[in-house]
């Protein structure tokens, strides 16, 4: 199966590959539970996605169900973690070890999903020196030098908001090419660079108004 990923990947909208990992997480219990085909409807009975919805997003990984017989489970399991970048492993460096930085480092699920954090950076110094969870944790002013043996694309941020900008800038002098970022900032970046905002505060915005509507 050949496939050209940054075509692929240039042509899938958002709102579809953010439920290939839905697919994806349902198809690997179905493959638990013993079964070796899947198909759109069956997802779809399951998922709160139509079946339609489901075998369009699927024609953008490349894999092919036959109408009734539905998809090959290993096949589609195969095709959409290699699509979703989970197979190959993405090397990325933390930028604030506090509380949120801490339980990022220790959360080894992450690697499961193909990112390696490699190291964590801070300033301040009872956290500097010190590993967690084997993580070493070194001296932001060190990580122009420590970046270039570790080599990664992705910058995390945890810092405290109000520096939350001056860091993201240092990461990025210091080659860092995609920055996810928990802090509740919207910082700036060049359109090169990738960034992925996770704000835990405007999901919890979200479901405080959707709970006094429904009330
Ligand atoms: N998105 C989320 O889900 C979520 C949840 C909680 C907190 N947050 C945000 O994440 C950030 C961190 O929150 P926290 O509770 O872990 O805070 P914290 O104060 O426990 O940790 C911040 C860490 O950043 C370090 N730091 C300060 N200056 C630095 C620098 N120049 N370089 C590297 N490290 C530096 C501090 O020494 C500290 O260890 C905040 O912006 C917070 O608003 C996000």
């Amino acid at each position: 199966m050949s496939m050209n990923h940054d075509n692929y990947h240039s042509r899938i909208p958002e709102p579809a590959l953010r439920r290939l990992p839905w697919y994806l997480s349902y198809v690997k219990l179905l493959k638990k539970q013993g079964y070796s085909k899947v198909s759109s409807t069956q997802i779809a009975k399951k998922i709160n996605v139509s079946a339609t919805q489901i075998a369009k997003d699927l024609s953008y990984v490349n894999v092919s169900g036959k109408t009734r017989v539905g998809y090959d489970i290993d096949k589609l399991i195969g095709v959409l973690e290699d699509f979703l970048g989970f197979k190959k492993m993405h090397t990325a460096v933390l930028f604030g070890v506090g509380s949120l930085g801490a339980a990022l480092l220790s959360d080894s699920g992450l690697e499961q999903y193909g990112l390696k954090i490699r190291a964590g950076f801070d300033v301040n110094p009872s956290i500097v020196g010190q590993k967690i969870n084997n993580i070493p944790v070194f001296h932001s002013d060190d990580f122009a030098a420590k970046n270039k043996k570790i080599d990664a694309q992705i910058g995390i941020l945890t810092v405290p908001p109000d520096i939350a900008q001056e860091v993201a800038d240092f990461m990025i002098a210091g080659g860092i090419q995609a920055i996810w970022n928990f802090t509740p900032f919207r910082i700036r970046v060049p359109e090169h660079i990738v960034l992925q905002n996770t704000s835990l505060y405007a999901h919890l915005a979200v479901m405080f108004n959707r709970l006094v509507k429904e009330g």
